[in-house]
């Protein structure tokens, strides 16, 4: 595969691929995904999510835990993000770490970064329903400010992208070391239409930026909203955030 062919922003650090799995993996993932024990979920005030590989001590070290069977031998989303080149240069090679969150329609995540403790890069699978994920900036006042949480936030997205269930969008270089990534808290995603042209691309209403993944949408209700618009309602979504962690304890090392 050529990551470039898929970049979807002028840096070439943000690429997506669509029906990255099949309908068939899909449906097996979830139904592993809502097998899972309660105990599995842990419950933060607006969304749910599971760990796979296990978790981090304070010191951003992962005390590794085997991956489940599911995203290693059927469906090999390993292997297959491995060959997507995705990961050819972070420590491992590949991916040691999944957090899988679950949305329902209305929920979101703030916009954030993901921190020092993985390889920057991620690559993030959509199950079930498309999302809307924006990139965000800081604004260039404050700069000097170590404290992350102090800085002020550009409101508008410097990249807007609707991700399509079964499709996988990989982050990487700045827009994973220095930008936000977050999803806003709304049921329902309106498209102002484009007319198929690169001067009047497609956009996301609320916001009035430009869907930046428009050309390769395969979906038929996604692709009939970005040349008539329209209303792209949220389902419920599971998302796979993979990732390399660089440091890792335990025999498991990999
Ligand atoms: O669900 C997503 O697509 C994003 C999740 C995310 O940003 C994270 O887990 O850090
Ligand atoms: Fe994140």
């Amino acid at each position: 595969m050529n990551l470039q062919e898929h970049a979807i922003d002028e840096l070439g650090e943000v690429f997506y691929i669509p029906d990255f799995i099949t309908e068939e993996e899909e449906a097996y993932l979830i139904r592993k995904i809502q097998d899972a024990p309660q105990y599995n979920w842990k419950a933060l005030a607006n969304r749910r999510l599971q760990l796979w590989g296990g978790q981090l001590t304070s010191k951003n070290v992962l005390l590794a835990q085997p991956l489940p069977s599911f995203v290693e031998v059927y469906p090999n989303i390993l292997d297959r993000l491995k060959s997507s080149g995705a990961f050819s240069t972070s420590p491992h090679k590949v991916l040691n770490h999944i957090i899988l969150n679950e949305y329902l329609p209305g929920q979101g995540i703030m916009p954030h970064q993901d921190g020092p403790a993985y390889h920057p890069v991620v690559a993030t699978i959509s199950l079930r329903s498309h999302t809307a994920f924006h990139y965000y900036r800081y604004t260039t006042e404050n700069q000097d400010v170590l404290d992350a949480t102090a800085r002020i936030i550009v409101p508008t997205p410097v990249l807007s992208v609707l991700l399509e269930p079964r499709s996988v969008i990989i982050t990487s270089g700045s827009m994973y070391t220095s930008h936000l990534h977050g999803i806003q808290e709304q049921k329902v995603d309106h498209i102002t239409a484009g007319d198929g042209e690169t001067g009047c691309p497609p956009k996301f209403t609320d916001l009035d930026v430009v869907v930046a993944n428009w050309r390769l949408l395969t979906g038929t209700q996604v692709k009939s909203a970005m040349f008539k618009g329209g209303a792209l309602e949220r389902g419920v979504r599971y998302s796979l955030t993979c990732r390399d962690v660089e440091k890792v304890a335990s025999s498991l090392k990999r």
